[in-house]
């Protein structure tokens, strides 16, 4: 990674991030942008089924409850876990901007551990966009949307065209995602130019 700065705050020339006019209205509720998906997917029965909700301006809210597969230490969350939490939640983000991003950097502060049945409050902004890079923040909550931050990160996404996802992606997963019209127009949701 040489000659790349590691910093996560935006730089001096960074633009505050501009909500999509088409953006789902503060309130709603984003849903899954992948089945499967570990973080968000509906249908991924090891996953953590966190559920989003658009917020004002760039910022979305989430909440994830941990359950026994997420321990990491007895009664606790794992740390990975709590990450993945914070990724998603931010990751959630592209709804509002609508454009494709996937996760660079993630810088995480574990500050309070998080036991099994908590249920984590989300909550994640965009602070700036300097060309294909997006900075934003995420905390995570515990005892209620006031209470205590448990979990903090700030994270820089990289803009992506669809074709990041068809050239990596193992074929069979993504064939059956092209197949799928539901998917096929929940990727063209997030694209500023469909
Ligand atoms: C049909 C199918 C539909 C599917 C519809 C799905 C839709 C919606 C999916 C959403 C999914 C969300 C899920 C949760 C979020 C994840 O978990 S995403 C998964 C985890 N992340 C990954 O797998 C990413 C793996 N990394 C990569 O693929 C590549 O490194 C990247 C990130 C695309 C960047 O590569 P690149 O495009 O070649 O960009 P590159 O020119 O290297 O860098 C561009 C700029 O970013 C900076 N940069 C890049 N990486 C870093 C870094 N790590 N640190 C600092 N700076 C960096 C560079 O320095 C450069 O800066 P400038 O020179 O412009 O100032």
């Amino acid at each position: 990674m040489s000659g790349r700065t590691t910093a996560l705050t935006p730089p001096e020339d960074a633009v505050p991030p501009v909500r999509h006019p088409d953006a789902p209205a503060p309130g709603e509720p984003l849903g899954s942008h992948y089945d499967q998906c570990f973080g968000c997917g509906e249908e991924q029965p090891h996953g953590l089924r966190l559920a989003a909700t658009a917020g004002e301006g760039v910022s979305v809210t989430a909440t994830f409850t941990v359950r026994p597969a997420h321990q990491g230490a007895p009664g606790l969350a794992h740390g990975g876990v709590l990450a993945t939490a914070l990724d998603e939640t931010l990751g959630a983000l592209q709804w509002l901007l609508r454009v494709i991003a996937v996760t660079g950097r993630l810088e995480t502060d574990f500050v309070r551990p998080v036991p099994v049945g908590t249920e984590l409050h989300l909550e994640a902004r965009v602070t700036g966009v300097h060309g294909r890079k997006i900075y934003s923040t995420a905390t995570g909550r515990i005892g209620g949307p006031d209470g205590p931050v448990a979990v903090r990160a700030d994270a820089l996404f990289i803009e992506v065209a669809i074709d990041h996802f068809i050239d990596n992606g193992r074929p069979e997963e993504i064939n059956a995602a092209l197949a799928d019209p539901d998917q096929v127009r929940v990727a063209r949701a997030f694209e500023v130019n469909p």
